[in-house]
């Protein structure tokens, strides 16, 4: 029997030139997802980004914090939660931007992370809290592979530095009834002095 106590195995999604894509079921238990969600969803000072672009409101739709890691105000929660998925990845992180997509009407549009500050070669990982959400993962060029992934809560999603030259990823909104979630994208930024 499957418990959370057990971790569920990796999940290797894409692993060639174009880089590796690979999907952690069980990076945090359930029990420790759901707390981490309500406490981060009712501590952290969540910001609504609306851009003016050009002459029209681009409109940012979901809510948003970053830190740096050496924070020495970082939330216990996300220190923790680094540390998990330093853990489940083998990789080091400085930086973690948090998306709150309140229900389906908040998304994120198809795009690729910029990489120009990341440390090269460095992955993007993506931990899940509150609701299952599904992302698209979709080849910049022909011929087009499409994945579509749910993401659960307590997983870790993981891109390599690669992919996002070759992959957009995007959050589509959904008309079905869906509750709050929280993600969490822990990366290497490049440090400038
Ligand atoms: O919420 C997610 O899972 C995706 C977030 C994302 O793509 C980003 O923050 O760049
Ligand atoms: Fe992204």
């Amino acid at each position: 029997m499957q418990s959370s106590l057990f971790p569920a195995e990796t999940q290797i999604l894409w692993d060639d030139h174009r880089g590796a894509i690979t999907y952690h079921p069980g990076c945090i238990p359930l029990d420790l997802a759901e707390r981490w969600f309500v406490a981060l969803r009712d501590s952290i000072t969540w910001a609504d980004e609306r851009r003016r672009m050009y002459d029209r409101d681009v409109d940012v739709p979901r809510l948003v914090a970053r830190f740096a890691l050496d924070d020495p105000n970082l939330p216990e929660i996300i220190a923790s939660a680094a540390d998990a998925v330093s853990r489940t990845t083998g990789a080091m992180f400085n930086s973690v931007g948090l998306n709150f997509y309140r229900d389906g009407r908040d998304s994120v549009a198809p795009h690729n992370d910029k990489l120009h500050d990341l440390v090269v070669d460095a992955p993007i990982a993506i931990l899940s809290l509150g609701a299952v959400r599904r992302m698209t993962i979709r080849t910049k060029t022909t011929p087009r592979t499409i994945l579509h992934l749910d993401l659960a809560p307590g997983s870790l999603f993981v891109m390599s530095y690669a992919t996002q030259l070759h992959f957009d990823h995007g959050i589509p909104k959904v008309t079905t009834p869906t509750g709050a979630r929280i993600s969490l994208a822990f990366r290497q930024r490049q440090v400038t002095t």
